[in-house]
Parts: structure tokens; C-alpha cells; sequence
């Protein structure tokens, strides 16, 4: 797991690395503008000239200490002051005094010779400081560095690409477009979170002096980024004198006429794996077309017609009997008395359960039913669904994603799982994790079915929470990111998920 910062807690693991660990705030910046330099070097053609566009705080002592360094390999360099200088921190004034030291001065923004094909920019205005949308002489700065760009110089941005939020990673209008962004010391939330992570290009973590010590200091919300190897040490190494027992079995309560296909899905996601056995409970009109997708799925006819209601109570009782976890909501006929009957299930039984779809707009019309639950719950809604669960529009849950979904998880102690371009995993208590596979090919019917198939599948193998939500979120996703190599973002469908699974796990086999 990679801890994920915000402004506020990058300032708190500083202070501490400085005040409890001895750490120099000058070798900070020492050692960011260092890493900047490299990676500056790592883009730049052999004739390269260097352009750093230092701003009136740290982050522009980043970039004068980069300069230095690139004029002491020998590289064609020019600086220039964006903004009243007499502003310049502590920190970044020694970095202008050593830089003159190098024989560099810096040159007024409008005297800067045009970059192009070959020439590095290094956008050093702004950081995790950025207050406010960036006007005058930083707009025309951050205008020109697009100009430059589209000329065929490469941008290389210090920490943040400049006019970009750190934390809420939404660009104020200008932002730069950087073909690098150098992340010092923990990636931000800007890093990792659309639509920021889509304006730093290939973003390099690098370590500046905060060892994780100074990450214990820090308050608010806990932040990760789930990485491959957490997910794939989450898989349990099968034993050879195993049996399909040893892997659980899930009951999928999905599916009605005409949504048939989202309970299968449901049901081969949950086979294709790993999980022993999984049975589907349906009504008896939908139940044949949902077992003719594959003779491995097993089922059970729910008595009666129409909406899941109280009377299903006590068949959905006697179906979960012997069952490691549920998975309902994918298609399911819902009505007035469903969300009610989700909540009496969910109170009289321990199993882990994971509602998604149809489930959760019958819980939506009032979330105390979920209150009782025995077992452990995952809610794994879209942005949309999200917005039904939290009364808000689906735009404002998609403008605080992280906070929307940990209060939601910590209000009704579960986890939620927040889909959508880097879908979240929020457990109640405070860590959220952020997931980076998946792609705009997975945009089509079913792949959320998928999805809470995987994830009932992990929990019926004993996998605990919130490890198998972000497991089976991870997989999903790498699963749609194999897959589209082959079917393209146009022409993937949710199916080829199951596919894709077979070469995730085979990829994790152990
Ligand atoms: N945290 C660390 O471990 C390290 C951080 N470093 C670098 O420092 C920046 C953060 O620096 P800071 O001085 O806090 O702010 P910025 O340089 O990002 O911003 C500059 C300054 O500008 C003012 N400001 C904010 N918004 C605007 C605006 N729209 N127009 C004009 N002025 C604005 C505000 O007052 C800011 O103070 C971090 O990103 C790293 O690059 C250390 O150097 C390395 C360790
Ligand atoms: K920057």
C-alpha cells in the first residue's frame, strides 16, 4: 500500500520529520529539487535547454534548487521568478542566492527564450500551496507552458502540476499538463484521483527524507493506493487436499425476466473466482434462464411472483443456510417492502453480504434498515446509486468522492465501495483505498455485476474486509485492463471479465 497525503498531512509528516527525526527542512527541498533535476534530465534531448518556472513559495525553491543541480551537470539552463519575489520563503531565497552563486540569475518571465521540440519545461509555480485559481502573471505562466508543450517541449511539474488541487484533485482553469509530475516524499490525492491524475502524466514518487516515522504523526483520513502485490498476497495459496467446501459457497439473489443475464453474471464471476459452490435464488420464471448460462450454477426457486417483499424472508432464511456469503441486488424485482426485507435478512443471519444495484435503491429509501445487519456489509455503489444512498446529486458525490463514501461507511459501519474512474474502498473507522486499474472499457452493462460476484466469491473464501473488497476491486479491474489490450475500450463487454479473471489469478498463482 502506498499512503496517499493531503497538503495539511504532507505539513505534518514535515514537521515531524524535522522536529521529532532531526531532518533539516533545507535538505527537504535539497532533496526534491535533486530528484527534480534527474527527472527533468530523463526527458530532455541531447541539446535540451531547460526552462524552471520557479513561484513565490516552496514549491519554487524546488526549482531553483533544480536549476542548480542542472547547471551543474553541465545543462543549458534559465530560470525565471514568476510573481513578487519578495515573497520567496526562507528556503527558497538560500536556493536564489546559491543559484546566483552558479552564476544563474534569474530573467524576467517575458525575456524567456521559446521552448520546443527537445527543451524541458519544469513547472515549479505551484504545489500543495495552491490557494486559489491561478491569475496575472501565473495564468500567463501557466498559458504559456501549455503554448510550449503543444510546441513539442516536455513538462516536467514539481510535486503538482501548477493550478491543480492537491486534495481534491480538480483543476482550477489555467492548469498545467505535465508529461511528468515528480511527487515528493507520498503521492497526493491530485496523483491518484481523476480528473488530477490525468494532468500529471507519469507520476514518479520519490523520497525526499520523510520516512514513513513521520507519517505517523499525521491526523484526518487514512489514504492508500492499493498496489499489485497487496492484492495478489490477498489470494490464499490453494492446498492440494483441499475440496470444493474449503472455498465457500455463495448464495446470488439476482435476477428477474428480462435482467436474467445479471445474475449469471453475478454467478460465474463468483466460480471464476475461486469460490466451491454458488447457488442463485431467483423467482421460478426467471430461475431456468439464469441456469442455462452455465450447467456449474445451482438453484433455488424463490416461491411467489412480483417484488422481493417480507414474504421472501423466510425462503431467503432457509437459502442462506449453509452458505458463506450473499450477494443480492443485480436485477432483482424490487418494490415497496424490499429494502425492509433486505434489513430482517441481513439481522438474522452472520453471513457477509454485499449489496449492489436493485439492492441498494431498496435500501436507499432508508439506510436504518441496515443498522441491525449481524454480519459484515459491502455496498458497492456507483456514482449514481451513491447519490440515491447519500441524497445528494450525482455530481456532488462525484466532487467529494472520498468523503462521501467514508461517511457513508463509517454512519452505517461498512464498507463501501465507491466505483467508478479509480473506484474508492472506504471502511468505517477512516482508511480509504484508492484503486488504479480499470479502464472507460469497463463503462458497459454488467461489469458491476462482475464486480460484487469477485467480491462475494472472496468473502465465501474467508478473505476478511475491507482486504477482500479493494482484492476483488484490484482484479476487476486489471481483469478489464488484459482484456482491453485485446478487445479494445469500444468492444469490451462485461463477460470478457471472466475471461480477464482467469489471467489475473493466473498471474498471482503462487
Ligand atoms: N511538504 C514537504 O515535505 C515538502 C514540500 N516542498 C515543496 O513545497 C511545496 C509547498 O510549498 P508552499 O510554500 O506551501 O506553497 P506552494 O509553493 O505550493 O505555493 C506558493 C505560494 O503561493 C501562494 N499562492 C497559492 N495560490 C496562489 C495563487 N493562485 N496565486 C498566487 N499565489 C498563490 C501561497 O501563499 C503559497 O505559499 C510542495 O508542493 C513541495 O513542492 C519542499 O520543498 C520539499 C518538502
Ligand atoms: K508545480
Amino acid at each position: 500500500m502506498q499512503r496517499v497525503l493531503t497538503a495539511n498531512q504532507m505539513r505534518e509528516a514535515e514537521k515531524a520529520a524535522q522536529e521529532q527525526h532531526g531532518m533539516p527542512s533545507g535538505l527537504l527541498m535539497e532533496n526534491a529539487g535533486r530528484a527534480l533535476a534527474e527527472a527533468a534530465r530523463s526527458v530532455s534531448g541531447p541539446s535540451g535547454r531547460f526552462t524552471v518556472l520557479c513561484g513565490p513559495g516552496n514549491n519554487g525553491g524546488d526549482g531553483l534548487v533544480a536549476a542548480r543541480f542542472l547547471l551543474e551537470g553541465g545543462c543549458r539552463v534559465v530560470v525565471s521568478l514568476v510573481g513578487d519575489t519578495g515573497k520567496l520563503t526562507a528556503e527558497a531565497k538560500r536556493n536564489l542566492q546559491a543559484l546566483e552563486g552558479f552564476g544563474e540569475s534569474p530573467r524576467a518571465f517575458e525575456a524567456l527564450p521559446e521552448a520546443g521540440p527537445g527543451d524541458v519545461v519544469v513547472d515549479a509555480l505551484f504545489g500543495t500551496g495552491l490557494k486559489r485559481a491561478p491569475e496575472g502573471v501565473f495564468a500567463d505562466a501557466i498559458g504559456t507552458v501549455a503554448r510550449w508543450r503543444r510546441a513539442g517541449a516536455k513538462v516536467v511539474a514539481a510535486d503538482v502540476p501548477s493550478g491543480l488541487q492537491s486534495d481534491t484533485a480538480e483543476p482550477f482553469s489555467p492548469c498545467v499538463e505535465a508529461d511528468v509530475t515528480v511527487a515528493f516524499g507520498f503521492v497526493k490525492p491530485a496523483h491518484e484521483l481523476e480528473p488530477g491524475a490525468s494532468l500529471c502524466g507519469d507520476v514518479r514518487r520519490v523520497d525526499i527524507g520523510l520516512g514513513g516515522e513521520s507519517t505517523r504523526a499525521v491526523s484526518g483520513a487514512e489514504l492508500f493506493r492499493v498496489e499489485e502485490k497487496d492484492a495478489r498476497e490477498a489470494i490464499p495459496k490453494r492446498r492440494a487436499d483441499s475440496h470444493k467446501g474449503t472455498y465457500g459457497h455463495v448464495l446470488v439473489v439476482a435476477g428477474s425476466p428480462g435482467k436474467t443475464g445479471a445474475a449469471a453474471m453475478v454467478a460465474l464471476a463468483a466460480l471464476r473466482s475461486g469460490a466451491g459452490l454458488v447457488t442463485v435464488a431467483t423467482r421460478a420464471e426467471a430461475l431456468p434462464w439464469v441456469m442455462a448460462h452455465s450447467p456449474e450454477i445451482m438453484g433455488v426457486a424463490l416461491p411467489g411472483e412480483g417484488p422481493l417483499g417480507k414474504g421472501d424472508l423466510e425462503a431467503l432464511k432457509a437459502a442462506l443456510e449453509g452458505k458463506d456469503a450473499l450477494v443480492m441486488g443485480p436485477g432483482i424485482p424490487r418494490g415497496p417492502e424490499t429494502g425492509a426485507l433486505i434489513g430482517d435478512l441481513l439481522a438474522s443471519v452472520e453471513v457477509p453480504a454485499v449489496l449492489d444495484a436493485d439492492a441498494l435503491n431498496a435500501v436507499a429509501e432508508d439506510l436504518k434498515v441496515l443498522r441491525e445487519a449481524k454480519g459484515p456489509v459491502v455496498l458497492t455503489p456507483h456514482p449514481g446509486e451513491m447519490a440515491r444512498l447519500w441524497g445528494r446529486t450525482t455530481k456532488d458525490v462525484q466532487a467529494h468522492r472520498v468523503g462521501v463514501a467514508l461517511n457513508l461507511a463509517t454512519s452505517l459501519n461498512c464498507t463501501v465501495v465507491l466505483k467508478g474512474s479509480r473506484t474508492l474502498i472506504a471502511e468505517a473507522g477512516g482508511r480509504v483505498f484508492i484503486n488504479p486499474t480499470g479502464n472507460a472499457g469497463m463503462a458497459t452493462g454488467g461489469t458491476g455485476d462482475v464486480l460484487s460476484g469477485v467480491c462475494g466469491s472472496l468473502l465465501a473464501q474467508g478473505i476478511p474486509l475491507p482486504k477482500a473488497a479493494w482484492t476483488a476491486v484490484y482484479a476487476h479491474g486489471l481483469a478489464g485492463d488484459l482484456m482491453a489490450e485485446q478487445r479494445g475500450l469500444m468492444g469490451l463487454i462485461a463477460t470478457d471479465l471472466l475471461v480477464g479473471l482467469g489471467h489475473v489469478w493466473t498471474r498471482w498463482q503462487r
